[in-house]
C-alpha cells in the first residue's frame, strides 16, 4: 500500500465508486504530503473515511509536521475509538508501496509522472493531490521487482513484523475492537524504538534504505541523502520526544482519569449517601406526616374540648355571677340582719335592765305581798280546826304527810302536814310555799295559806275525794261515767300542759289516781304539786323508808328513764299520764293495765277490756284514748306523744261535747254542774252571785268574807283589785234558778 501527495500531480477526478471501492477489509492506509496541512486534512480523512482499520501516515519532506502532528493528532485520534495505530515516519522519497481503490485523471506534475515511470513496476503509487487521491498505479509483483526491493519495503516489512500481535489479530477479526490510548502510546514507542534502533545502530542499513530508493529513483544524491537521514534521525528524536510527552500526557490523563474515578466513586459514594438521606429523609417525612396526623387529630380533639371546656367556662361564669349576685344579697342581708342584731341587743339589755329593775320592785311586792296575801295561820289555828288532829277529821295520808279535813274562815279546806324541816329553814320552807302559791290554774288544787310553825298546808278542799277512789268504787261510791271520765282525762292533760309550759319548766313527778281530786262537780284538780320542794327527803330516814315501801305500788306511775336515771323530764309526766288514761278506760289493775289494752287492741278485742261500768262508750273515742294511753306509755321518751301537738287535740272536741251529754246522766248526785254556777271560794252553787273587781263572779258571802279578812286582792288572779265594789249577776242568778227548777 502506498501514496503520494503532491500538489503538483494536477486535477483529479474523484470517482464515484471511491467510497465503495474504500469499503475494504484488511487496508492499511499511507498519507504522505510535503506540506503539513495537507497531511493533516489527509490523515483526517483517512481517519473518517476508514473507520475500523489501521491507519499509518508517511510523511517526505517535511519531519517537523510530525511534532506538530503530536500530542494534537494523537489526542484527537484517541476520540476514535476505531483507531488501533498511527504511525508517522519520514521518508526521503515519497516513495510509496501499495494503491488502490481510485480512478485516475491525466497527470500532469512531471515530479508525478516521473514517479509513475520510474517507480517499481511492483510498486502500487498513490497520487494525492490538495488532499485527495487523484492517481493510482497499480504494481507488478516479479522476481526482479522484489529482488530490486528498497529498503523502505523491508523496513515496511519490519514494521509489519513489529506491529503487536493484538494489532493483527484485531485485523481479522469481524468485531470492532476498541484499543484506549495508552496502548496505542505502547505501540508507537515500541515502534519508534524499532525504527530508532534501526537508524542508529545500522548506518548501513539507512543508507541501504536510501541507496535502494534511489536506486528505484535516481533521485536524490548521496548529500541530499545523507541531510535526509539526519534529518530523519532527528525526526525520531522528536517522535520519542513525542512519545514522552503523550506518555506523560497520558499518564496526567491517567492521574486525571484516577482522579476523576475517585471523584466519581466519591461522588457515587456522595449520592449513595444522598440517596440513603434522601430515603432517610422520605422517611422522616412520612413519620412526620404521620405524626402531623395525629397531631391534627389531637388538636381537633383538644379544639373540641377547648370548646367544650369554653361553654362550660360559660356556665360556670353565669352560676359565678348568679352566686356572686347571691353572696351580695346574702352579705346585704347579713349586714341588715346585724344591725338588727345589734338594735335587738341594745333593746335587750334594755329590756334586762328593766326587767331587773321591775323584778327587784316586784320581788318587794311580793314579799310585802306574799306576806299579807298568803294566809299563814298558826298552829293553834291548824289545831283547833282539826279538832286537834281528831281522827274523824282524817281524810288520808301518805309519804309525805296526813290530810285533815276542816273548815278555814267560812271555807272548806284540806290541811297537810309535812314532815319536819330537817336541812330546811322555815324561811326556804316559806318561800317555796310562795312560789307554790302563785301556781294558779282551774284544774289545781290550789293553795290557800300554811302554817310555817306546823309545817302544813292549807289546800282548797275537794268535796267529791280522789279519782282512786272513784275508780275503786270507795265507800260504794258510784262508778264515773264515761264522760266524766273523758273529762277528768282533759283536765288533767290541760293542767300539765301549763305546768309545762310554765318558766321554768315544773314538773309534777307524782302524776296518779290519788292526785286527781274531784269537786263537788266532778270538775277534776291536779294536787299535791312541788311536793317535792318541800320535803327533804333524803335527810328523813322515816319518810325514806315509808317512800321504799310505798314506792313498789306507785313505781307503776313512774317513768322507767326517772327509775333508771333519777332524773324527771316532761316525758315522765306523759307516762304517768298514759298509765293514767289506760285506768280511767278499763279500770283494770295497774300491773297488768298496759299489757291487757295492748292485746285487746291487737286482737281487736277492746270491748273486752272497757270499763262498761261507766256506760256506753263511744268506742272509737275510747279506742283512740287507748292508743294515744299506750304512746304515752312508750319506754323510750322520745317515742311518746307530745302534749300539746298530739294529744290536747285530740281531747279538746271530748271536752267540748261532754257538756253536751251530761244532761244524759242518770243519777242527779252525778249530774253536772255548769262551773260558772260555783263559787270559786265555796266550790258550792251560787244563791247570791256578785261580780267583783276581777271580772270574777263570787258568792255574796264569800267575797264579803274575803275583804273582810284584809284582802284587796283578787282571790283567782291575786291581783290587787282596784275596788271592793260588788255588782250583782243577776243573769247567773236567773241562770242558776232556772237550773234549779230543772233538776
Ligand atoms: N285537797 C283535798 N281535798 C280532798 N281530799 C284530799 C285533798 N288532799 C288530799 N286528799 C285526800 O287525802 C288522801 C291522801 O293524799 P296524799 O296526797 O297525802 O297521799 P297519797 O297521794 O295517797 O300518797 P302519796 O302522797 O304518798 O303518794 C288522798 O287520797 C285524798 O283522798
Amino acid at each position: 500500500m502506498g501514496s503520494v501527495v503532491d500538489d503538483e500531480v494536477g486535477e483529479i477526478e474523484l470517482g464515484e465508486e471511491r467510497e465503495r471501492e474504500f469499503d475494504v477489509e484488511e487496508t492499511i492506509f499511507v498519507a504522505v504530503s510535503k506540506k503539513v496541512e495537507e497531511s493533516k486534512t489527509m490523515l483526517f480523512w483517512a481517519i473518517e473515511n476508514f473507520a475500523g482499520k489501521r491507519i499509518c501516515v508517511l510523511h517526505v519532506h517535511q519531519p517537523q509536521f510530525v511534532a506538530e502532528l503530536t500530542p494534537t493528532a494523537l489526542a484527537n485520534f484517541a476520540l476514535f475509538p476505531s483507531v488501533i495505530s498511527v504511525l508517522c515516519v519520514a521518508m526521503p522519497n515519497g516513495v510509496l508501496i501499495e494503491s488502490r481503490f481510485l480512478k485516475l485523471v491525466e497527470l500532469k506534475s512531471k515530479k508525478a509522472i516521473f514517479v509513475c515511470h520510474e517507480a517499481l513496476t511492483s510498486c502500487n503509487v498513490w497520487f494525492v493531490c490538495k488532499g485527495c487521491l487523484i492517481y493510482t498505479r497499480g504494481g507488478r509483483k516479479d522476481k526482479s521487482d522484489l529482488e530490486i526491493a528498497p529498503p523502505l519495503l523491508l523496513l515496511n516489512s519490519d514494521m509489519e513484523n513489529e506491529l503487536p500481535e493484538n494489532l493483527e489479530s484485531e485485523s481479522l477479526t469481524d468485531e470492532p475492537r476498541f484499543l484506549d490510548a495508552e496502548q496505542g502510546v505502547h505501540d508507537l514507542e515500541r515502534i519508534s524504538r524499532s525504527f530508532s534502533l534501526q537508524c542508529s545502530s545500522h548506518s548501513s542499513l539507512s543508507t541501504d534504505m536510501l541507496v535502494g530508493t534511489s536506486m528505484l529513483t535516481s533521485w536524490p544524491t548521496h548529500e541530499e541523502e545523507k541531510s535526509q537521514g539526519q534529518e530523519a534521525i532527528g525526526f525520531y528524536s522528536r517522535l520519542e520526544q513525542v512519545i514522552r510527552d503523550a506518555k506523560s500526557s497520558k499518564h496526567r490523563e491517567f492521574e486525571e482519569a484516577k482522579a476523576l474515578e475517585d471523584l466519581c466513586a466519591k461522588e457515587m459514594t456522595q449520592r449513595k449517601e444522598i440517596e440513603e438521606a434522601l430515603t432517610r429523609e422520605k422517611k422522616e417525612k412520612e413519620r412526620m406526616k404521620n405524626q402531623q396526623d395525629e397531631l391534627m387529630k389531637e388538636l381537633q380533639m383538644v379544639q373540641d374540648q377547648k370548646s367544650i371546656l369554653e361553654g362550660r367556662l360559660e356556665e360556670s361564669k353565669s352560676t359565678a355571677q348568679e352566686l356572686e349576685e347571691k353572696i351580695i344579697s346574702a352579705v346585704e342581708l347579713l349586714i341588715s340582719f346585724k344591725e338588727k342584731r345589734d338594735r335587738l341587743r341594745i333593746e335587750h339589755g334594755n329590756a334586762v335592765a328593766e326587767v331587773k329593775k321591775l323584778s327587784k320592785l316586784l320581788n318587794g311586792e311580793v314579799s310585802s305581798f306574799c306576806s299579807v296575801q298568803i294566809p299563814t295561820f298558826s298552829f293553834m289555828e291548824i289545831n283547833e280546826l282539826t279538832h286537834d288532829f281528831d281522827p274523824s277529821r282524817k281524810i288520808g295520808e301518805g309519804r309525805y304527810g296526813t290530810v285533815y279535813r276542816g273548815i278555814l274562815r267560812h271555807m272548806h279546806v284540806a290541811i297537810k302536814m309535812l314532815p319536819s324541816y330537817g336541812s330546811q329553814s322555815q324561811s326556804d320552807f316559806q318561800k317555796e310555799v310562795e312560789v307554790l302559791s302563785r301556781i294558779r290554774h282551774p284544774n289545781l288544787v290550789t293553795l290557800i295559806g300554811t302554817c310555817p310553825e306546823s309545817r302544813s298546808l292549807v289546800y282548797e278542799y275537794l268535796k267529791n275525794g280522789s279519782l282512786a277512789d272513784h275508780l275503786a268504787c270507795k265507800d260504794n261510791t258510784s262508778p264515773l261515767s264515761w264522760q266524766i271520765r273523758t273529762q277528768i282525762v282533759a283536765d288533767i292533760c290541760s293542767a300539765l300542759i301549763f305546768l309545762h309550759s310554765n318558766k321554768p319548766c315544773i314538773i309534777h313527778g307524782n302524776l296518779k289516781p290519788s292526785k286527781v281530786l274531784l269537786d263537788a262537780n266532778f270538775v277534776s284538780k291536779l294536787g299535791d304539786l312541788g311536793i317535792f320542794r318541800l320535803i327533804p327527803q333524803k335527810e328523813h330516814p322515816a319518810y325514806t323508808t315509808k317512800l321504799c315501801n310505798n314506792l313498789k305500788g306507785n313505781s307503776m306511775y313512774m317513768d322507767p328513764e326517772y327509775l333508771e336515771t333519777g332524773k324527771l323530764t316532761p316525758e315522765s309526766d306523759i307516762y304517768s299520764f298514759g298509765i293514767l288514761m289506760l285506768q280511767i278506760l278499763t279500770g283494770r289493775p295497774l300491773l297488768s293495765v298496759v299489757k291487757d289494752v295492748k292485746c285487746a287492741l291487737e286482737n281487736e278485742n277492746f270491748n273486752g277490756v272497757l270499763d262498761f261500768s261507766a256506760g256506753d262508750w263511744p268506742l272509737e273515742q275510747a279506742k283512740q284514748l287507748a292508743q294515744l294511753g299506750l304512746r304515752c306509755c312508750e319506754k323510750h321518751p322520745l317515742n311518746r306523744p307530745d302534749l300539746v301537738l298530739e294529744i290536747w287535740p285530740l281531747l279538746e272536741p271530748m271536752k267540748a261535747s261532754r257538756v253536751a251529754s251530761a244532761s244524759c246522766l242518770v243519777s242527779k248526785k252525778l249530774h253536772r254542774i255548769p262551773s260558772h254556777f260555783m263559787c270559786p271560794i265555796y266550790q258550792e252553787v251560787m244563791t247570791n252571785p256578785q261580780i267583783a273587781a276581777d271580772g270574777y263572779t263570787y258568792e255574796s258571802e264569800a267575797i264579803r268574807g274575803w275583804f273582810d279578812s284584809g284582802h284587796d286582792t283578787s282571790p283567782m288572779t291575786n291581783l290587787k283589785l282596784e275596788h271592793c265594789k260588788l255588782v250583782p249577776n243577776y243573769a247567773l242568778q236567773n241562770a242558776i234558778l232556772e237550773w234549779n227548777q230543772q233538776l
